[in-house]
C-alpha cells in the first residue's frame, strides 16, 4: 500500500492488522482533525495455501472511509483488489497493490459468456473460495456497490446438481436470521447457477483453527459464544422445518476476526425442509467426519479418499438431531483442538465406525482447563442414541449456557446482532416451480 501524497510505500503482513488513524498507537500515524483515532483497519483472511489472501480494509471512522470514492460505512467492511484507492477526505489517501500468483481478471471464457445475463450484478474473477460443486467469487451489485459473495454451481447437465442448488436458494430465500447466510438472488444460466449472497468477512472457522497441519483451540468463552449463536441459528432454522445437513467449520464464516464475532453458516446445498409429519430422511449426505452415526455412513463400502456418499441408509432415517450431533464435533474440536472421529486415512466408514462406538476421551491432556460443564454438554450432543442427544432447546437449559445465558444474550443483542439488516424482499428471485427432489427424501420446499 502506498500514500499518495507522499508516494511512500507501506508493506502489510498477511498475520497482523494493519490500522490507520490518529492515534500514536496505530501502524499509520496521520495527524488531522479529518481522521479518527483508529480510522481504519486492514486485515488478511487467508482460505487455503492455494488461493491468495483476501485482504479486507474495515472502516472505523466517523467521518468515512472512501474505497474507489464511494463511501465503505461505519462497521462495515470492503474487500480490496489490485490497484484500489482509499481514501480519508481532506486528509490522506493510499493505492492497495497485493502480489499474488495470476491475474484476477483474467478471461474466463465460462464466466464472459454469462455475464451479460447477470445485470443487477458485476462479477469479478476474484476467488473467495471453492467447495465440491462449484466456486466462489467477489461480485458487485451495480445499483448500491456493495460487494456480495457469489456462488457458482456448474451442473453441466447433472440434474441432481441443478435441483440440488435450487434447493439451496429456495431455502435460503426463506430465512431470515443473523446467523444464516443471507440471499439476494438466484440466477439459473445455462447450465449454471449463481447465488448471490451476503459477503461474509471474516474468514471461516476451519481457517481459523489450522494451525499447519493441526487445529488449535480456543478459549471456553469463546468456544461458548460461538456456540451459542450456532445454536441461535439451529434453533431458527428447526422451528421452520430445516434441517441443515452439513455442519462443519469450513461452513461457518465469521464476519469478522475479532473473539465476538457474528458467524454465519453457509452451504444450505444439502440442507432440507421436512414437512410436519413427514418422514425420517434416509440419504447418506453430509461429511463423515461430523455425520452422526444414524446418518448412516458406517453401512457404506469402504471409499478411501471419498468424502461424500449420497446413498440410502438401511436403517430407520434420521432427523433433525443429526444437526446437534455436527454441532457436538464442532464443539470438541473448538475446545480440544481435536476432531473426535476423524482418521488420517480419510476413510469414511473408518470415521463413521469410530463414531457409532460413542468413545470419548474428554479426561486427555487436551481437556484439563476445559470445566466440567463444557465437556459434559460435548457428552450430551455426541450422545449415539439420537433419543437421548439434546435438542436445540435442551442446550439452552444445560448449565454450560443456561448459567450464562442473561450475560450471553445481552452480549448477543448489543453487540453480535446489533446493526445486522434482513435482506431484502426482492422481486427478481430464482423460480422453482419445477423443481422436483432427486435425493428420495421427499420435495424440496
Ligand atoms: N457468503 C460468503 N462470503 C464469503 N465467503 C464465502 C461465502 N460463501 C462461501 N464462501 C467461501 O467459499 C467456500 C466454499 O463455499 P461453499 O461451502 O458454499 O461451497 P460448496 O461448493 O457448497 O462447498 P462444499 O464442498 O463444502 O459443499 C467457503 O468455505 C468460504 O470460504
Amino acid at each position: 500500500m502506498h500514500t499518495a501524497a507522499e508516494k511512500k510505500i507501506i508493506s502489510l503482513l498477511h498475520d497482523r492488522e494493519f490500522t490507520v488513524g490518529r492515534r500514536s498507537s496505530c501502524d499509520q500515524v496521520v495527524a488531522h482533525s479529518a481522521v479518527s483515532s483508529i480510522h481504519f483497519t486492514i486485515y488478511t483472511v487467508k482460505f487455503d495455501d492455494s488461493s491468495a489472501p483476501l485482504v479486507y480494509c474495515w472502516d472505523r471512522s466517523r467521518n468515512g472511509t472512501f474505497h474507489n470514492r464511494r463511501i465503505i460505512g461505519h462497521d462495515r467492511r470492503i474487500l480490496l483488489s489490485d490497484g484500489d484507492e482509499l481514501e480519508i477526505r481532506h486528509a490522506c489517501s493510499f493505492e492497495f497493490h497485493q502480489q499474488r500468483a495470476g491475474p484476477w481478471t483474467a478471461g474466463d471464457p465460462t464466466l464472459d459468456e454469462d455475464r451479460p445475463h447477470i445485470k443487477d450484478y458485476e462479477i469479478s474473477s476474484r476467488a473467495l473460495g471453492h467447495g465440491t460443486f462449484g466456486r466462489v467469487l467477489l461480485a458487485t451489485e451495480r445499483k448500491s456497490g456493495r460487494q456480495v459473495a457469489c456462488k457458482i454451481i456448474d451442473t453441466r447437465g447433472n440434474s441432481i446438481r441443478m435441483i440440488k442448488a435450487k434447493t439451496e436458494i429456495a431455502i435460503l430465500q426463506r430465512l431470515r436470521h443473523p446467523n444464516v447466510v443471507s440471499v439476494y438472488d438466484g440466477l439459473v444460466i445455462r447450465n449454471r447457477i449463481y447465488i448471490l449472497e451476503d459477503l461474509i468477512t471474516g474468514g471461516d472457522l476451519f481457517s481459523y483453527l489450522s494451525d499447519g497441519e493441526n487445529m488449535s483451540s480456543i478459549p471456553e468463552a469463546e468456544a461458548l459464544l460461538i456456540t451459542f449463536q450456532i445454536l441461535k441459528a439451529l434453533e431458527y432454522l428447526h422451528r421452520n422445518n430445516v434441517i441443515h445437513r452439513d455442519l462443519k467449520l469450513d461452513n461457518i464464516l465469521r464476519v469478522s476476526q475479532h473473539p465476538g464475532a457474528r458467524v454465519v453458516l453457509i452451504d444450505f446445498g444439502i440442507s432440507k425442509y421436512v414437512r410436519d409429519g413427514a418422514r425420517r430422511m434416509t440419504t447418506v449426505v453430509g461429511t463423515p467426519e461430523y455425520a452422526a452415526p444414524e446418518v448412516g455412513f458406517a453401512g457404506l463400502a469402504p471409499a478411501a479418499g471419498t468424502q461424500r456418499k449420497f446413498a440410502k441408509t438401511e436403517k430407520s432415517g434420521y432427523d433433525k438431531k443429526c444437526d446437534l450431533w455436527s454441532l457436538g464435533v464442532i464443539l470438541h474440536i473448538l475446545l480440544s483442538g481435536i476432531s473426535p472421529f476423524y482418521d488420517v486415512s480419510q476413510n469414511s466408514k473408518r470415521m463413521a465406525l469410530k463414531a457409532v462406538s460413542g468413545k470419548l476421551d474428554l479426561s486427555n491432556q487436551y481437556w484439563k482447563d476445559i470445566s466440567p460443564a463444557a465437556k459434559s454438554l460435548v457428552r450430551r450432543l455426541l450422545c449415539v442414541d439420537p433419543e437421548t442427544r439434546y435438542s436445540v432447546e435442551e442446550c439452552f437449559e444445560h448449565s454450560w449456557i443456561a448459567n450464562q445465558l442473561s450475560v450471553l444474550e445481552s452480549i448477543y443483542q448489543e453487540k453480535i446482532v446489533a446493526g445486522w439488516q434482513p435482506p431484502p424482499d426482492e422481486q427478481h428471485r430464482l423460480s422453482l416451480a419445477d423443481s422436483q427432489s432427486a435425493d428420495g427424501d421427499g420435495g424440496l420446499v
